[in-house]
């Protein structure tokens, strides 16, 4: 094995076999340090296994929402089939096909971790304890994803929870589950498990689905409450225990008690950049900060992308920055860019900004992108919200009680959009419209002219204009 490369990605999840593949697409040579499955987390403990435990119950709940093919669904979800089929989303937890994938385009998979020990220099341990040094001739890039935040609620460390990586790879369905934390993991995986035949309750310090607007959420927990899940908002747990059958009880304010049989921890995730060495060069781990390419400020070497390096923690935009970064480094190599990079350019993260989409997968949906109100006055902007029910034809095709609401944000300077918010039975296919839109800065005028088809749910885009006022 070499112990020169051009790149070297610590962390070989979505984001960092992204940067490596841009950089090997430039020309250069490029190693994935990998301690654990080559994927990383969206593609065995996150995104695709959870989506997999969500589908079929989605599937099931459409087909009895129209007439006609209500009647001819009588049963209930297959577990074990669903479990299967979650199995499969997830290869069987077996990375063979992407390491064939990675080494057939030229990214050289190292397995081990890696720490910093030196600009440019790599410390490797591999599973058998062994230690090598590896160097990289122009640059590391940090793609080391993110790790669970565990609150910090009395009795929580002597009691088995289950995180999300628990929870999506469980071959068991537990016959009641509690879930700290009301965001995203905890609402999806609230429902999954609940339409697979758990007794959920959701405890939500805040809000239930506190980041999105609440007519979105209000729709997402009449959907959970439907299924059974119980939403208790306001509250954190006290205390925690085991009980003598193995279960959990939580104490909650009030002197009220909740016993489940599991508990899932799903209340946030940080950055996972301990025991990389970071501190030797002035950087603390929970303070770094990259600049618009991707790099690590006060280090021309090191880059960072992904959920490591701040932001939005989702797998398409930690994708986007590590292409970004990927293409920053190429060009950095030839001399074509130096510090300055312009907003919008390939060498720009302008959209972890202006434009990160965001699907709930829950049923009904949630899919934002852009600004919220809120950044959108604190940024000086004159906004005007227009909100409106999915009142269309599109919707009602879709099924027999479609309720869905929708958001658009508009600059009312620039007169173009800038957020967009829709929450309904299938709304994700919507989002990427509004983030072109978006990236675009496509003028209300213009949007004019694009028309959506009939009956489709787009249709809700003209009504928008509608309401606006064209
Ligand atoms: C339950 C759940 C569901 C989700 N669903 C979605 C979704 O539907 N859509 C979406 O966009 N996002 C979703 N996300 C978020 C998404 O999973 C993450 O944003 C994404 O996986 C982050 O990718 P990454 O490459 O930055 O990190 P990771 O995929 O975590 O990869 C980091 C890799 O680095 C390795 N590593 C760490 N340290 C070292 C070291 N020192 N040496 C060597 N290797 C190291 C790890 O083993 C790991 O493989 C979900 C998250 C959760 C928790
Ligand atoms: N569909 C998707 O794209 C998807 C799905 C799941 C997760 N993710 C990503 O993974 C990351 C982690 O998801 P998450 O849901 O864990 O984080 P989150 O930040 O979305 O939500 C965490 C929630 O837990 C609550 N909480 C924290 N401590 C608590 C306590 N002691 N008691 C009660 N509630 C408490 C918080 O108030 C917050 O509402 C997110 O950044 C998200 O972007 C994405």
């Amino acid at each position: 094995m070499d112990s020169e490369y051009d790149v070297i990605v610590v962390g070989g999840g979505a984001a960092g076999e992204n940067a490596a593949d841009r950089a090997v697409k430039g020309g250069l040579t490029a190693a994935i340090v990998e301690k654990s499955l080559l994927g990383g987390a969206c593609s065995y403990w996150a995104c695709e296994p959870s989506k997999a435990l969500l589908r079929p119950g989605t599937a099931l709940h459409a087909a009895r929402r129209v007439p006609g093919s209500r009647e001819a669904v009588t049963g209930q979800l297959d577990v074990p089939a669903v479990l299967a089929h979650r199995d499969e989303a997830s290869s069987h937890w077996d990375d063979s096909g992407q390491a064939q994938w990675a080494e057939g385009v030229g990214i050289k998979v190292i397995r081990g971790t890696a720490r910093l020990t030196g600009a440019r220099r790599l410390w490797v341990t591999d599973d058998d304890g062994n230690h090598f040094t590896l160097t990289a001739r122009h640059a590391v890039v940090l793609a080391t994803g993110s790790l669970p935040v565990i609150p910090k609620v009395p009795g929580l460390h002597n009691v088995r929870v289950w995180t999300t990586p628990d929870a999506t790879s469980t071959q068991e369905v537990p016959e009641s589950l509690a879930v700290i934390g009301a965001g995203v993991a905890g609402a999806e995986l609230a429902q999954a498990f609940a339409r697979l035949g758990s007794k959920v309750t959701m405890l939500a310090r805040g809000s239930f689905l506190s980041a999105f607007p609440e007519d979105a959420r209000n729709l997402v927990a009449e959907g959970l409450r439907a299924d059974g899940v119980e939403i208790l908002e306001g509250v954190s747990p006290e205390f925690a225990e085991r009980t003598d059958d193995g279960a959990v009880r939580l104490t909650l304010p009030g002197d009220r008690t909740l016993k489940a049989e599991r508990l899932l921890v799903a209340a946030g995730r940080r950055p996972a950049l301990d025991g990389l060495g970071l501190p030797a060069f002035g950087i603390e781990p929970h303070l770094l900060r990259v600049d618009e390419s991707g790099r690590v400020q006060g280090l021309s070497w090191l880059y960072a992308v992904g959920d490591c390096s701040g932001g939005a923690k989702l797998t398409h935009q930690g994708k986007y920055q590590a292409r970004i970064t990927g293409d920053a480094i190429v060009a950095r190599s030839r001399d074509e860019l130096d510090a300055d990079v312009e907003p919008w350019s390939r060498w720009a993260r302008t959209a972890d900004v202006l434009a990160v989409p965001h699907v709930v997968f829950t049923d009904p949906e949630i899919a934002s992108v852009g600004l919220t109100e809120e950044d959108a006055w604190e940024a000086g902007i004159r906004v005007r919200a227009v909100e409106l029910p999915i009142s269309v034809a599109g919707a009602w095709q879709h099924a027999e009680d479609y309720e869905g609401w929708a958001q658009f944000l508009v600059d009312e300077d620039a007169r173009t959009l800038i957020g967009a918010c829709f929450a309904g039975p299938d709304v994700a296919e919507l989002l990427h419209a509004a983030t072109i839109a978006i990236v675009g800065e496509v003028p209300l005028e213009r949007l004019w002219h694009a028309t959506p088809s009939f009956p489709t749910v787009s249709e809700i885009w003209l009504r928008f204009l509608e309401a606006y006022g064209l």
